[in-house]
């Protein structure tokens, strides 16, 4: 398994430097492509990049965005991965995009997944991945020890999975590994000393252990402190 490195001065560079790199690879998907899919992560991470991302120049309504994850609660919540993206992500000239949700109004993610998956499925493969990682070396919502790890690490995994973890707080959705890996470009963004350890520690280790290793090959690290 082999990706890239790259190590910024700070935040700042790091998010006009990914934003600029992720438009660039949108324009070239739709310059053979009639669209192209993004998916981006939710978290604390993002923010930045979606913020100089949302006014990139290029044909939003022929992008289709969705996330890589989504919190199993509503958009209301601070905990929504979907109201970061309404907010700093689909605004701007990206307010043109089409937006593939994550989420539905169902008390379960199971009793929403046929839905969720068949509105995804024409948008695959994937032109650009944007992933965060956690420092448990978590990345989407497929986390170590999760009731459905192995499911999501498969081959033949689904589209989409419900997640449930340890180190989750509430039920989760997720793209599985499968999905993610196999788009066209890969870019991870992580912060921070503690998750550039745990990178590095994820070397050598099954994915079971570490899943961000199912979606490294191939992809560019992008990282400041
Ligand atoms: O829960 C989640 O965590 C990861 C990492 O988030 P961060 O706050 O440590 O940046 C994120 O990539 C994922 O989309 C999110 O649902």
């Amino acid at each position: 398994m082999t990706y890239e490195f790259r190590d910024y001065p700070d935040r700042e560079m790091l998010a006009m430097d990914l934003a600029n790199q992720i438009a660039g690879e949108l324009r070239a998907a739709l310059g053979h492509e009639e669209r192209a899919a993004l998916a981006v992560p939710g978290g604390t991470s993002p923010g930045p990049v979606f913020d100089v991302l949302c006014a990139a120049d290029l044909d939003w309504s022929r992008v289709d965005v969705l996330l890589t994850d989504e919190r199993w609660v509503p958009e209301s919540s601070e905990r929504s991965n979907t109201k970061l993206l309404r907010e700093r992500l689909l605004i701007e000239r990206a307010a043109a995009a089409r937006y593939l949700p994550l989420y539905a109004e169902a008390a379960r993610p199971e009793d929403a997944m046929e839905d969720l998956c068949a509105a995804i499925e024409p948008a695959l493969p994937l032109a650009v991945v944007l992933l965060g990682m956690g420092a448990d070396m978590h990345t989407a919502s497929i986390f170590p020890g999760a009731d459905r790890l192995q499911d999501a690490l498969a081959d033949d995994a689904p589209i989409l999975l419900p997640m449930r973890a340890p180190g989750a707080r509430e039920p989760r959705i997720t793209l599985s590994a499968r999905v993610l890996d196999g788009a066209l470009k890969k870019h991870v963004l992580i912060f921070g000393q503690e998750k550039r350890d745990a990178l590095e520690k994820a070397q050598g280790v099954t994915p079971d252990e570490a899943p961000v290793n199912a979606v490294l090959d191939e992809a560019t690290v992008h990282w400041a402190e």
